[in-house]
């Protein structure tokens, strides 16, 4: 029997991208809503309840609407929106984290896929303080370069106005408040004691994200060479299919934000020297930033090669 699907938000950019990726699957059957009726609680509601799987792809508020709407016990979530992942009975969507993360994932009727910048930072830190080279107390900072495309439809047709302002074609710091939404998730994944000092930028591309950690390697545990962090990370995601980490030295002079862009895949790239350390999480921010996470977490609940659809 085929596992029934649906996508609430399915006309937004994050719905629109897991429907290009699972669309053509034999093993599933997508319902699909009435194009006017997808704000309709009503008809919302009846197919929230209808499905094995469930994405949401829209606000954090509208998210929280979809859950509490739920009512039939066997129907699985996955929510791409920042509204449960710190949330108390639902398991953060980052299989790579540990096998028992992905175990975790497997079992879970709840499911919060992480957010973009999120997913770069944590793919980074997280191994470091979990292998004892980060200390929990260092502190963090990251800066995280994305297209436009991760702002949803508002922001992209911000961008691709014909009548835009010249600002636009530069890129742009935002955040400054520093309490991004993606921080608290951040913190708990990764266990530091303090909350990262964190600073997104957001430029004039679609898609394609550099998240990244400068590190000194004095404050760390043993003063490691950025070789040897490279190293490390290497071990510890040597039997993940869609996160790499290049060689030490691979010789890039420039990282380019958009490298990965239509791929479910991330990248690992560890630059410097005996004394500090540059280290990015290559990735797109619809794909494994959002919509190919959300699939790749879905093949795991479903008991399938977590690669099926994926790039
Ligand atoms: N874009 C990205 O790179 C990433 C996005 N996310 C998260 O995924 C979620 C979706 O984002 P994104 O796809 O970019 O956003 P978009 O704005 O592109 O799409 C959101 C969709 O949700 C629909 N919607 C909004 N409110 C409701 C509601 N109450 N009931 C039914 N439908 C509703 C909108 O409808 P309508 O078609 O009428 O506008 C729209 O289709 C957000 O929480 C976002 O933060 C997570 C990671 C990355
Ligand atoms: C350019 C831009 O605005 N990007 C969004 C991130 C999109 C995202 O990951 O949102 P979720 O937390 O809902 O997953 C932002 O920084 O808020």
């Amino acid at each position: 029997m085929k596992t029934k699907v649906y996508i609430d938000g399915q006309s937004g950019t994050t719905g629109l991208q897991i429907y290009d990726r699972i669309g053509a699957r034999e093993d599933l059957e997508l319902l699909r809503i009435a194009e006017e009726k997808r704000h309709d609680p009503e008809e919302r509601k009846k197919y929230l309840n209808a499905a094995d799987i469930v994405f949401l792809c829209l606000p954090d508020d509208g998210a929280r609407e979809a859950v509490s709407m739920i009512e039939n016990p066997h129907v699985r979530v996955i929510d791409a929106s920042t509204a449960h992942r710190t949330a108390e009975g639902w398991t953060y969507g980052f299989p790579e984290y540990s096998p028992e993360q992905r175990t975790a994932i497997a079992n879970s009727r709840r499911v919060a896929n992480p957010g973009c910048h999120a997913t770069g930072f944590i793919s980074v830190t997280a191994p470091l303080v979990r292998m004892g080279i980060l200390p929990e107390d260092y502190p963090v900072t990251c800066y995280s370069l994305t297209g436009y495309s991760g702002g949803g439809k508002k922001m992209i047709a911000e961008y691709e106005q014909t009548d835009r302002g010249p600002r636009l074609a530069s890129p742009g710091i935002y955040g400054l408040s520093l309490k991004h939404k993606h921080v608290p998730e951040m913190q708990k994944m990764t266990g530091l004691a303090f909350p990262p000092v964190f600073l997104p930028v957001v430029d004039d591309y679609y898609k394609g994200m550099a998240t990244t950690i400068l590190l000194q390697n004095r404050l760390l545990k043993n003063t490691p060479t950025a070789e040897q962090i490279c190293a490390r990370l290497q071990e510890y995601y040597q039997k993940e299919h869609f996160v790499r980490v290049l060689p030490f030295g691979e010789g890039r002079k420039t990282i380019y934000a958009n490298t990965l862009a239509g791929t479910n895949r991330l990248e690992i790239l560890v630059h410097g020297h005996e004394d500090q350390t540059c280290v990015t999480a290559l990735f797109d921010n619809l794909g494994k930033g959002a919509s190919g996470a959300a699939v790749q977490n879905m093949n795991i609940m479903l008991g399938l090669d977590e690669t099926v659809g994926l790039e």
